[in-house]
């Protein structure tokens, strides 16, 4: 049973799409906003909303449940149409059309950018290269679900025959943040009888918490690395290898070991039977992946159906995406809105706020889906941009970080638009009787009050009519005007996660539209991987490196910790 797919050969590959020839900055909507932006930066939210006290329900959207409140932001109806006029002038329509096509949009790798295929519905046809991948995402994933099935049934068990009770996924970047977010998102849908771990530092201490309590003979181990190259990924496998086989044996590896990529070579030169391989493709993006066969660790934890509904989720999105008027689409709002605030404000860094405790590692995840998709300091044809791009992303769940670095949000001399995202329902009532208030809604009574403090702050005036003592009255003031999105949804379930994924991965890819950027290569991550790689032996060798292998600094810091 291998679950490698192929591609077939290409026969007539398609064009790039054309490479926009105008920057932005210079068309007459760039102006255009420009202008409006210093009438817009004379008004307060306080004044937007008592000029229009309908504004709380009309700048609003939604699609299948997922609300997105966008109304206490520093804009207006003008601001909206100008910004659409923008999207429309970069060509945000047929970009978005030539993605789900399959057009090689990537054009720095010469490759589609397909992850929506990930999500399609089996019936319908996407093509590279003339050959139809739906099929293949579905045989896949029917090959994943086989698996997870039989390892949460016990009918997959180690080399001495017990029941695997511990999956340990291998992986970093986006073999890594997607899975593991998700498995601690959706931990009411887990078997809980089977543990998720996640291992990506290279720091031997990773694996080595991750294994330390663990008996071999029911740990299963996930290495999920779309290249099969990662140092970090193949040297945290190999010490895995090593734990298991010292005690198990070099028999006992087919049993406790599956890989996840789309290197079938690499997997068999590490030593992973290819038949325990499920594959994807050169289309799919690492930051991209968690809808792929890299979600492995997901689908055993909370099993194929509820996987399935994860990639409804995503599905619905793409629908409301790719055919959704830009002014109530979601992603393009939440795109559009942020390209306000980074080149319009200058505001350089981005809060994504998850009022569910399940969502920790949501902000993380993002960091990876938009600093390593929009962090880009050259357009698509290789030409300085002159635009802002992707902002610094970064957030922690409330209410915890409101008693940490929230007074810089309130009173800073930063101003940091910020996304709250919160849920109806809560994923668990009170522990214990019920004679404390509700928890859940306190939880929400602060994510309510937070945006709404930030909007319209807290006058002088106010402050003094308080009777606060004169010197602290500009202590007590809060400034307001700090804008805020609330996304409100149902509950968090699968659907929920993957809308919300997939509405954060087209966010990114209005904004790279926009910016005229690739939002799919990672170019940057590469000097520093070549750089470690050459001084690994200068640490490790016998001899000392020469005196000048590298600036005075490196050399120094090379000479002390080769010292010990
Ligand atoms: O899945 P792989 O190939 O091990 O890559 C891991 C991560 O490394 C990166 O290439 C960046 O170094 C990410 O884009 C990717 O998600």
């Amino acid at each position: 049973m291998s679950h490698v797919m192929s591609t077939s050969e290409p026969t007539a590959p398609a064009a790039a799409p054309d490479i926009p020839a105008t920057d932005i900055t210079t068309t007459p909507e760039w102006a255009a906003l420009t202008a409006h932006q210093s009438e817009i930066s004379a008004a307060s939210l306080r004044g937007l909303f008592d000029a229009d006290p309908t504004r709380g329900e009309t700048f609003t959207a939604e699609t299948d449940g997922l609300y997105l409140d966008y109304s206490k932001n520093l804009l207006t109806a003008q601001t909206l149409e100008l910004l659409v006029a923008l999207a429309r002038r970069a060509g945000l329509a047929e970009r978005v059309e030539a993605m789900f096509d399959g057009q090689r949009i990537n054009v720095t790798e010469n490759r589609p950018v397909l992850h929506t295929a990930l999500r399609a519905p089996a019936g319908v046809r996407i093509e590279v290269d003339g050959h139809d991948v739906v099929p293949d995402v579905h045989e896949v994933l029917d090959a994943m679900s086989r698996f997870a099935e039989q390892v949460r049934s016990g009918q997959w068990r180690g080399a001495t025959g017990e029941r695997i009770t511990t999956v340990v996924n291998i992986g970093i970047g986006g073999s890594d943040l997607g899975p593991a977010m998700v498995y601690d998102a959706l931990r009411d849908y887990a078997d809980r009888s089977i543990e998720g771990r996640f291992v990506s530092n290279v720091d031997p201490t990773d694996i080595w918490e991750a294994t330390a309590d663990l008996d071999p003979a029911t740990t299963l181990f996930v290495v999920a690395s779309k290249t099969f190259t990662t140092l970090e990924t193949i040297a945290n496998a190999r010490a895995a290898r090593g734990w298991l086989t010292s005690k198990l044996g070099e028999n006992a590896v087919s049993r406790h070991f599956v890989a996840v990529s789309t290197n079938a070579e690499k997997v068999a030169e590490f030593g992973i039977d290819t038949q325990n391989m499920f594959g994807f493709w050169d289309w799919v993006g690492g930051r991209y992946s968690v809808d792929s066969a890299i979600g492995l660790a997901v689908m055993i934890s909370i099993g194929p159906e509820h996987f399935r509904e994860f990639l409804a989720g995503f599905a619905a999105m793409d629908t409301h995406f790719r055919g959704t008027p830009f002014e109530r689409n979601l992603p393009v709002l939440l795109g559009l809105i942020g390209v306000w605030y980074r080149d319009f404000f200058g505001y350089d860094t981005h809060a994504v706020l998850p009022y569910s405790h399940y969502l920790g590692r949501f902000p993380a995840y993002l960091q990876q889906l938009d600093m390593e998709s929009n962090g880009k300091r050259v357009d698509l044809a290789g030409r300085p941009v002159r635009t802002q791009t992707g902002p610094i992303v970064w957030g922690t769940p409330g209410t915890n970080g409101q008693h940490a670095y929230y007074q810089l949000l309130h009173q800073g001399t930063a101003v940091v638009p910020a996304d709250f995202i919160g849920f109806v329902q809560p994923n668990h009532p009170n522990v214990g009787p019920a004679d404390g208030p509700d928890q859940h809604a306190l939880l929400m009574a602060n994510f309510l009050a937070q945006t709404e403090a930030l909007a319209f702050g807290k006058t002088a005036e106010q402050v003094a009519a308080e009777g606060a003592e004169e010197r602290l009255v500009p202590h007590r003031t809060f400034p307001g005007d700090r804008p805020t999105n609330t996304l409100l949804a149902p509950k968090l379930t699968p659907f929920t996660l993957g809308q919300l994924i997939a509405l954060y991965e087209h966010k990114v890819f209005t904004q790279g539209t926009i910016w005229g950027i690739n939002s799919f290569d990672q170019w940057g991550v590469e000097l520093g991987k070549v750089l470690a790689g050459r001084i690994v032996p200068e640490l490790t060798a016998e001899t000392e490196p020469p005196a000048a292998a590298h600036d005075s600094s490196t050399d120094t810091l090379i000479r002390r910790l080769r010292r010990g």
